[in-house]
């Protein structure tokens, strides 16, 4: 992905050191349910698109040093995951939380402090050929695209996102470009939910796995799990509908009123969204005798 985007050549990288990094992120890779390397590579490979297809870079819109810390930072975004959220780091006084809360953001900052890790192992340093402005600039890219994959940042910038997307993209404003590069990261982030009904359910499945699993370690502490934590209380398609409408939907429909050609994915979350919507109903009739909230995925 990286070389059919012409970068190896542009940045002068280094493929073998490209490599190990690339192998050295995946191994930086639990196995939970959902946030494991395959999550990460999708996610990689939604933003490749976006580059190739948008002409990103082509166009203008984007210069090559962002389009290579989004693709860095997607393969990054994610590492050393452990299936639980910001919240449970402070409530369970984990070891991250000690390090990030004063922050906020805790699994994203430690998500960063990772790829950077990495970034400092001998020969996995693929952009030891950047200048030295290339490459702090580089850095500074990589801690705000990894920063802004907290969602609740995603939902503080979102009314900023819907305006820019009114008066229309201004290459020559950097707080453009910033916000743009958080849009596109967001948008590769939660792209399962644009794939195909029965891929994005499954998806869907992998995620409240984890959630589940989260909410039965908060019960064992004693406090109350979030309802969308609780299988004996979450009715997934209702939560489903709410995270689409909220959350996810705005993203792709921002996207698709900035580049117009990338309607594809804003017609498919909406196409997702109307199975949840049946969903619901056909589960809110039998909810009563429903044995347990996964059954929807039966
Ligand atoms: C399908 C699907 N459903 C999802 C349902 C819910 C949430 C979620 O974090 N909700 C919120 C709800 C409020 C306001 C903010 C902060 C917190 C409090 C927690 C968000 C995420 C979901 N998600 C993700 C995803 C994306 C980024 C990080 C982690 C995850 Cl899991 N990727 N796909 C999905
Ligand atoms: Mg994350
Ligand atoms: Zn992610």
């Amino acid at each position: 992905m990286v070389e059919s985007l012409g970068m190896i050549t542009k940045f002068r990288l280094s493929r073998e050191s490209l490599a190990r990094f690339t192998l050295m992120v995946r191994k930086g890779y639990r196995d939970p349910p959902y946030h494991n390397w395959l999550h990460a590579f999708s996610v990689t490979h939604f933003a490749f698109l976006l580059l190739q297809n948008l002409q990103l870079v082509e166009r203008g819109v984007l210069t090559s040093l962002e389009a290579l810390a989004l693709i860095v930072s997607s393969m990054c975004h994610d590492l050393d995951h452990r299936g639980t959220t910001n919240s449970f780091q402070v409530a369970s006084n984990s070891v991250l939380a000690s390090l990030y809360s004063s922050e906020g953001s805790v699994m994203e900052r430690h998500h960063l402090a990772q790829a950077m890790c990495i970034l400092n192992t001998d020969d996995c340093n693929f952009l030891e050929n950047l200048s030295r402005e290339e490459y702090t600039k580089f850095l500074d890219l990589m801690r705000e695209i990894i920063l802004a994959t907290d969602l609740a940042h995603h939902l503080r910038i979102l009314s900023e996102l819907r305006q820019v997307a009114e008066e229309g993209y201004d290459s020559a404003n950097p707080r453009h470009h910033d916000l743009l590069i958080c849009l596109l990261m967001t948008a590769a982030d939660l792209s399962d939910q644009t794939k195909d009904w029965h891929s994005s359910k499954h998806v869907a499945e992998l995620i409240y796995k984890e959630f589940f699993t989260q909410g039965d370690l908060e019960k064992a502490m004693g406090n109350m799990p979030l309802e969308m934590m609780d299988r004996e209380k979450a009715f997934i398609p209702e939560l489903q509908l709410q995270f689409l409408d909220d959350v996810a939907i705005p993203v792709y429909e921002i996207v698709a009123k900035l580049f117009p050609e990338a309607d594809e994915p804003y017609s498919s979350i909406k196409a997702n969204r109307r199975n949840w919507s049946r969903l619901r109903d056909v589960y809110k009739r039998r909810k009563p005798e429903s044995t347990s909230s996964l059954e929807v995925f039966e």
